[in-house]
């Protein structure tokens, strides 16, 4: 018989080396019961190569099995299971919601949503996401891991040049110079923020032009999230000089401590998950995306220094990378900026999803007293 790791090709699921595999995840393979209907599992804890352990059990109902993982995998209890229960899925994304499904590969995010693993920097992964809402084409992309800590990385050729430039004209009539509002941020962390972006922006939604139609059913294909989950896009430019100093894309609590609505969705474990950056514009010099915090390293004093791994602006490239861990809790070491652009003009889209949709609780029921957010400010 196959070993369960031939049977399940675990290989594109653990991470090389357990140094830097992210909290919340783990794999397993479940082989189909025996004579005696019981099923062999395999649990890789924590995605680490070395952290296995094998069990057999009579799977008898989905729950049974979910409270069984949650002790061999030691899962901490986490109070935003309640809004958004661990996810475990197959390796194409699809949730495990019966009992059937429980065989072959199957993947845990006990931050309850799917989080591309890293596997090491440089790795290669194939995937296919639907081209557009309209048509049945697929189109062929290739993740490669640029960091472990944050998950971040690389996709060429995520849009054509054609569709990058129709989509600079729509943006282009609406920028404006990019504004910070920081009146609820505690002294000290308003003086931190001025001069942080000094680009212009513009906002566009999804439904303006069927390129960024298209572009927003590839990202919600390509991250496994809802479209519902994501946000207006927001255009950046990037004139020579102009840069985008380091910050989380999280929000911090400390920012919204005068916003009891959004403090309270925090509470609840609903923040920003991934962010995809898409470069529109070739730049001859400058306006790299810059992490400077990697593998928890220290944040660098001037948050205008631009070091650390970074994606150079190239048409049609996207950046893709995690804010929170897998387990739903934020990486400090997502910190990231914009270089300089020295030479040439850049133009981004950035696409923002979140893990959760408002608890329903925290929706406002009525406009008086319902603060405009300024969330998209401190980004
Ligand atoms: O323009 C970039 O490269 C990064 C922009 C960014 O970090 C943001 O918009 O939040
Ligand atoms: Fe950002």
């Amino acid at each position: 018989r196959p070993s369960a790791a031939a049977r399940c090709a675990v290989d594109l699921w653990l991470y090389e080396s357990a140094e830097w595999a992210p909290p919340g995840y783990h794999v397993l393979c479940i082989s189909d019961p025996d004579s005696s209907s019981s099923s062999t599992v395999n649990l890789w804890r924590g995605g680490h190569p070395d952290e296995k352990s094998t069990w057999q059990t009579k799977i008898k109902s989905l729950s049974g099995f979910r409270k069984q993982l949650e002790k061999r995998a030691k899962m901490e209890q986490q109070e935003m299971w309640e809004f958004l229960p661990w996810l475990l899925s197959d390796a194409s994304g699809v949730p495990v919601t019966t009992v059937s499904a429980l065989r072959g590969l199957l993947l845990v995010f006990e931050g309850g949503r799917w989080v591309w693993p890293g596997i090491r920097e440089g790795f290669v992964r194939q995937l296919q996401v639907p081209s557009s809402d309209t048509s049945q084409e697929l189109l062929n992309l290739t993740l490669k891991t640029l960091t472990l800590d944050p998950l971040a990385f690389i996709i060429e050729d995520f849009f054509d040049k054609p569709s990058a430039q129709r989509m600079i004209d729509l943006a282009e009539p609406k920028l404006k110079p990019a504004e910070i509002l920081t009146e609820d941020a505690p002294q000290e962390r308003k003086e931190e923020l001025v001069d942080v972006r000094t680009c212009w922006e513009a906002w566009l939604s999804p439904s303006d032009g069927p390129d960024l139609g298209d572009v927003a059913v590839r990202t919600a294909a390509l991250v496994r999230v809802p479209r519902e989950l994501q946000e207006p896009f927001r255009v950046l430019r990037y004139l020579p000089g102009q840069h985008f100093a380091a910050h989380t894309d999280y929000y911090e609590p400390e920012d919204f401590q005068n916003q009891p609505e959004v403090s309270n969705e925090l509470q609840h474990g609903r923040n920003w998950l991934v962010t995809v950056y898409l470069y529109l514009s070739n730049v001859a010099k400058g306006g790299a995306t810059y992490f400077p915090s990697t593998y928890g390293r220290e944040l660098p004093s001037d948050v205008l220094k631009c070091e650390g791994p970074s994606v150079k602006p190239r048409r049609g490239r996207a950046l893709l990378f995690y804010s929170l861990h897998p387990n739903g809790t934020p990486n400090l070491s997502s910190m990231h900026g914009a270089c300089k652009v020295e030479k040439g003009v850049k133009y981004t889209i950035n696409i923002w999803t979140f893990n959760q949709l408002k608890p329903e609780a925290t929706t406002p029921k009525k406009g008086k007293g319902h603060r405009k957010r300024k969330s998209e400010e401190l980004r």
